[in-house]
């Protein structure tokens, strides 16, 4: 039996067949007890362990304390550019590498030898001769003689260069996205993008180009390694089904892989354009929208034949897709941001970006011999048009006046619609000539009033129109904006339809009116009001039998206020609304507080301003202050004015015919003056008719007011109603009044308006039958 007892010689007294079995079963055991002795002796185990090195891929090396290679394996001699490990022996990473990496490497190495602490899984740049970028995980621990003493060091490396470009790709993937999400601009995004992928592949040059609007053209988007003559030889290229790589790959919406350009027919006639470039590879990808629409191409040249490998491909639909991704977040946010900065009827730009602007166009006048001409503009009755056609028409409407107005600027000048019917035109950088400007804007209020077809009808809409000029009416934009503002406001208090350039005059009226406004706030916090009572009496008998009560502002220092100074911005402002509500609980306080004092009952008359009679629930109002001051309705009447009446008729006579419910009395002041139709009178459930102090002013004088006055007082008793004349002075106009049948007056002849308490004098000092 030999030293190995694992192969067992076999018993050989059989017969034939098997004793030739057993023979080659014998001969098999001593040839494997031959190769593996159960003890090998040193040689055969150092050449196992070279063997086992050997087919180990990852680079496995000793080295001396000085750093010369002592040992190494073949992929440690192969990659480092040698075909014996002789070679490599003797020789220290100076000889090797460029001093930098040689220094890395030596300053690790004497570490572990100094401290006798191994060091593992270490990240370093490859410095092994493999032609690209690599990455190596490294281990290093010390080499040790016999006696335990430390002699060098013993590496091992492992290449893991796939596992960093893995993560390379994903973090710049994460880049990209982010510069996405963050709307970095497209170009730094497009840099970066080819970047990566040069970084990934080497020896490739990327570039990225964009398919212009129209769809025709290839423009430039980025090529941070392209020599720029080839780029600027690309920009501008026609796609086409043969119009090299690109212009082919956006043509047919396809990959197009031209692996040599000088013997490819995409290149034919022009590989002479690449051929100084160094390229003969170039691999071109359409770059699509999520619609499949194409956007752009991404292109990759290299500088050797070929088609690009399968891991290449997929680096290449990451960029595509990614660079897809890029530019229609971009072109989103493009649309987003113009439809934020401009209007979606006209697609004239709106205020917000006018604002934003605006500063920067004066500035770029400032200081020289011209003006800016800022025209703030409103069409006149547009809302007229667009509830009687209807809002597609007014927007017909709005765009063909928008594309009147930019037909009749400059390219430099700008038109924004404000809002609704008003717009800006500003006239930047014109002569200082203000005959020539104002031409120039009544022009364009020329062009804008030019007959519209609208719903098969020509439609004709004028204008008001308020300038301000830069620099002598303002020098920042809100200056500007806000005194054309005052001037267009002018324009419609003229009448509409002209144009007015912003004075001094405007401004100061405008700041009264800001300082009235608060003024009349705090008065009505302050309680400042008081009413004073003008008699009415009756012709006929001579009594007096009413009082209209008038409002007066007891102001701390301007003294008693006439309401015509503040009843028409309390009316603009709302502010009659609170204001009317207290004459109203004053009056009917007042009326009862003389009934209680043993004073004949009269009526008092309240005048009602069209904003309030607009109140929601104004007669249940009016009922719960009569109830709540506890006088009768009928000592109240209410004085309605004909313009009032006639702003929404339907609305005016219910409210009128809840309020005669009530039981108040209803009487039509300022009669004359309006347009209230006699078919409409008709309808209206009042008491009385109140002449107008214009017509009543000039009699005996004006024949005319004569006639008018005697026909309104006929019309009046034909309608079965009580006329008053106001305003009366003279005893001639006493004497014209009577004979026309009038049946009651109010004016300076019998009493100016008095304070409660002469009111009251008044009244107990007259005859019980009369004044
Ligand atoms: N020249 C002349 N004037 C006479 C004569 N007799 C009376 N007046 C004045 O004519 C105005 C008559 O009031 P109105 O036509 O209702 O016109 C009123 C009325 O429209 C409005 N108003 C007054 N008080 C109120 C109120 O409480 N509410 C509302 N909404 N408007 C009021 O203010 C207007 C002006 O009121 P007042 O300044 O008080 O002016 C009063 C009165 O003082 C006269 O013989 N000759």
């Amino acid at each position: 039996m030999s030293r190995n007892s694992r192969y067992v010689e076999l018993d050989a007294d059989r017969n034939s067949e098997t004793r030739r079995l057993i023979d080659a079963g014998n001969r098999l055991a001593k040839e494997v007890a031959r190769l593996f002795p159960s003890e090998p002796d040193l040689a055969d185990r150092h050449y196992w362990l070279e063997t086992m090195i050997n087919h180990v891929p990852d680079y496995i090396y000793a080295k001396d304390a000085e750093g010369r290679f002592l040992i190494a394996n073949e992929a440690t001699v192969a990659d480092n550019g040698f075909n014996d490990l002789q070679e490599l022996v003797g020789k220290t990473d100076f000889d090797l590498h460029p001093p930098e990496f040689a220094e890395t490497v030596s300053e690790t190495e004497r570490r572990v030898i100094e401290t006798g602490e191994p060091i593992f899984g270490i990240e370093e740049r490859a410095i092994v001769t493999k032609g690209y970028d690599r990455w190596l995980m490294t281990s290093k621990v010390p080499l040790r003689n016999k006696r335990g003493k430390i002699v060098g060091v013993v590496g091992i490396s492992r290449d893991i260069s796939e596992r960093k470009a893995a993560e390379r790709l994903l973090e710049g993937q994460a880049r990209l996205l982010e510069m996405v999400a963050r709307g970095e601009p497209l170009e730094t995004f497009f840099h970066e993008l080819v970047r990566l992928i040069e970084r990934l592949m080497s020896g490739i040059k990327g570039s990225i180009l964009l398919l212009s609007e129209d769809g025709r053209y290839l423009l430039q988007g980025a090529a941070p390694s392209l020599d720029e003559t080839y780029c600027a030889v690309v920009h501008g290229l026609e796609i086409g089904p043969n119009s090299g790589p690109c212009g082919t790959a956006a043509w047919r919406g396809q990959q197009v892989i031209v692996s040599d350009i000088l013997a490819d027919p995409l290149w034919e006639g022009c590989a002479h354009v690449v051929e100084p470039f160094g390229f003969r590879a170039c691999w071109s990808t359409p770059i699509f929208s999520r619609g499949r629409k194409v956007l752009g191409t991404f292109a990759l040249y290299s500088g050797e034949a070929g088609a690009p490998n399968d891991q290449q491909q997929e680096l290449i639909a990451m960029a595509a897709h990614l660079a897809g991704i890029a530019i229609e977040r971009k072109r989103a946010e493009d649309r987003i941001s113009f439809m934020a900065h401009h209007d979606a009827v006209t697609g004239l730009p709106n205020r917000a970006l006018f604002e934003a602007e605006v500063s920067g166009m004066l500035e770029s006048i400032r200081g020289r011999e011209q003006w800016a001409a800022l025209a703030f503009l409103d069409l006149d009755n547009f809302k007229l048009i667009n509830d009687n056609l209807g809002h597609a028409a007014g927007d017909v409407l709005l765009k063909a006046v928008a594309g009147r107005m930019r037909a009749a600027v400059r390219k430099t000048d700008v038109v924004v619609r404000v809002g609704g019917d008003e717009f800006i035109i500003l006239l930047n950088g014109v002569p200082t000539d203000r005959d020539l400007v104002l031409s120039r804007l009544e022009d364009i209020r020329t062009a804008i009033a030019l007959p519209v077809q609208l719903q098969g009808r020509s439609l004709q809409v004028t204008c008001s129109m308020g300038v301000a000029c830069y620099p002598s009416h303002g020098r920042t934009a809100s200056e500007l904006l806000a005194n054309a503002d005052l001037a267009m406001y002018r324009a419609k208090e003229f009448g509409r339809n002209n144009l007015q350039v912003f004075t001094a005059e405007m401004a100061a009226k405008a700041h009264e009116k800001l300082q009235l406004q608060e003024a009349l706030r705090e008065a009505i916090a302050r309680d400042e009001f008081i009413l004073h009572f003008q008699p009415q009496m009756s012709l006929a008998s001579g009594r007096i039998f009413a009082a209209e009560a008038l409002l007066r502002w007891q102001h701390p220092q301007r003294g008693l206020i006439s309401p015509a100074t503040f009843i028409p911005l309390a009316e603009e402002t709302g502010l009659i609304v609170p204001i009317g509500d207290w004459v109203l609980r004053a009056a009917c306080r007042q009326a009862k507080a003389w009934q209680e004092a043993g004073l004949p009952p009269l009526i008092v008359s309240v005048n009602v301003s069209a904003r309030q009679f607009r109140e929601r629930n104004w007669a249940a109002r009016v009922a719960a202050v009569l109830a709540e001051t506890g006088l009768h309705a009928r000592y109240l009447e209410l004085e309605l004015t004909e313009s009032l009446i006639m702003q929404d008729l339907a609305g005016a006579i219910a409210t009128m015919h809840e309020l005669e419910a009530i039981g108040v009395h209803l009487a039509i002041d300022d009669f004359g003056t309006g347009y209230s139709s006699l078919s409409a009178l008709k309808r209206f459930p009042v008491s009385r008719l109140k002449i107008d102090r214009s017509f009543v002013e000039d009699i005996p004088s004006d024949p005319d007011d004569e006639a008018i006055t005697a026909g309104i007082i006929s019309l009046a008793q034909k309608l079965g109603l009580r006329v008053i004349a106001e305003g009366v002075e003279t005893e001639a106009q006493v004497e014209f009044l009577q004979k026309s049948g009038c049946d009651e007056i109010q004016g300076y002849f019998l009493s100016p308006p008095l304070s409660s308490r002469d009111f009251q004098a008044l009244l107990q000092g007259c005859d019980a039958d009369g004044v």
